[in-house]
């Protein structure tokens, strides 16, 4: 990940030098679908440091820096790996490691294995997992977990790594043309006021008006949950990844009614393409389509439908708060750039060109991010919430 260090960030701030908790430094997301995990490599320990630094706090680093996978479900997302970056006044080495929130027993058990719990460190947790599994992590590794706000984290988090990353934000170009589309780095540098619709499990739209200022306007149950459970469901895949795939060989129009099904082309009087939806899966209920339709139809229709409702509910949010850059987060983004550009099509589409869809690369983590930074406040733990 090429980041310059030339951000706000990068200069140390006060409050975050001023007292410091112990290493191991991590923030950590536990959401609906996924844990995302954030560990701080200090790269900085002074020799005479390195002797007393305790063997157990050693064999954890060495653990997470050397692996890219974790048992059968634990990834290191190598390619977003952040080097040379300043918190609490340490350099350091920011890795991003993710694992379903099901295996939430198995990472438990890992931890034990490590020794987590004979290390007097503070660990802060954010998601709605941080309130469901803190009695979990307090008997099982003798973890009190300090906890925060996800969406207060999330907009914190996305503050840092963008005054971080020159390249972090992006658009595509041209997003319905095969040919000519293309990433374009986006200056993001004078970002207010901005959305974010952060698409993870279920989706939650935020206004956001300044450094640290933001609410929560709406949000909808149909996210990136409901896609890979109807997909699991329709076409019988077991994984986020397959259901991508799967969607990238399909034709939705197979299985969606459009306009031009209903009208035989355009409803030109209200401005309505031909090519348009009409009605998502309107031709699922008579038997010869259903039989006409593969499991890759399913997925790409399931895929339109899931990103086309997210994308009309945010055009909506974006007309009545006036807001015309919008930042689409989450995991649901990850590997799935048929999602992204529909979305960036949609959002240009339906505003006439007024409203812009921006993406991140380090799309799902944010959260984790800005739970580490709260992390460099909590040196004695008081700014916990409740
Ligand atoms: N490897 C994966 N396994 C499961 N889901 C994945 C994976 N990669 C991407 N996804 C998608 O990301 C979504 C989860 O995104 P994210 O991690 O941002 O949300 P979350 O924090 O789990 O959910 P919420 O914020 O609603 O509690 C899943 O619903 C799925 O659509
Ligand atoms: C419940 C959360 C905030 C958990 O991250 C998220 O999944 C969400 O915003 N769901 C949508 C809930 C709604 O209908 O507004």
């Amino acid at each position: 990940m090429s980041c310059n260090n030339s951000g706000s960030n990068s200069a140390n701030h006060p409050e975050e030098t001023a007292e410091v908790p112990p290493m191991p430094w991590f923030g950590m997301d536990i959401g609906g679908s996924l844990t995302k995990l954030v560990y701080f490599e200090p790269m900085d320990i002074p020799p005479d440091e390195q002797d007393l630094e305790v063997e157990t706090l050693k064999n954890i680093r060495r653990y997470l820096t050397n692996n890219s996978a974790y048992g059968n479900t634990g990834h290191r997302d190598a390619h977003l790996q952040m080097n040379g970056v300043y918190i609490g006044g340490r350099k350091g080495i920011l890795h991003f490691i993710r694992f379903p929130t099901s295996e939430m027993p198995n990472f438990l058990d890992l931890a034990k294995s490590k020794g987590m719990a004979t290390l007097a460190s503070t660990v802060c947790a954010t998601g709605g997992g941080a309130y469901k599994f803190e009695q979990q992590f307090l008997n099982e590794v003798n973890m009190t977990l300090h906890k925060f706000d996800e969406l207060d984290s999330l907009i914190r988090g996305m503050e840092f790594i963008e005054g971080y990353c020159s390249s972090e934000c992006y658009y595509w170009e041209n997003p319905k043309d095969d040919d000519k589309c293309r990433k374009v780095t986006f200056d993001f540098s004078r970002p207010y006021p901005f959305m974010v619709v952060n698409v993870g499990s279920g989706v939650s739209i935020l206004v956001v008006t300044g450094a640290g200022k933001f609410r929560r306007v709406t949000g909808t149950s149909l996210g990136g949950g409901t896609f890979l459970g109807l997909c699991c469901l329709l076409t019988g895949c077991t994984s986020f990844e397959e259901a991508i795939k799967l969607a990238a060989k399909g034709d939705s129009t197979k299985v969606d009614k459009l306009v031009k099904d209903i009208y035989g082309g355009d409803y030109s009087k209200f401005g309505l393409n031909g090519d348009l939806v009409a009605s998502s899966f309107g031709q699922m209920n008579l038997e010869e389509r259903r039989e006409a339709v593969s499991k890759e139809d399913l997925a790409k229709a399931t895929l339109v439908t899931i990103t086309n409702n997210i994308g009309s509910i945010t055009r909506m949010c974006a007309l009545t708060e006036g807001i015309e850059r919008v930042v689409f987060v989450g995991n649901f983004l990850r590997v799935n750039t048929i999602s992204m550009k529909l979305l960036s099509y949609a959002m240009e589409y339906w505003s006439g060109g007024a409203l812009r869809a921006l993406f991140l690369e380090h799309e799902g983590y944010f959260g984790a991010v800005g739970c580490l930074l709260e992390l460099m406040r909590t040196s004695n733990g008081d700014q916990s919430e409740s």
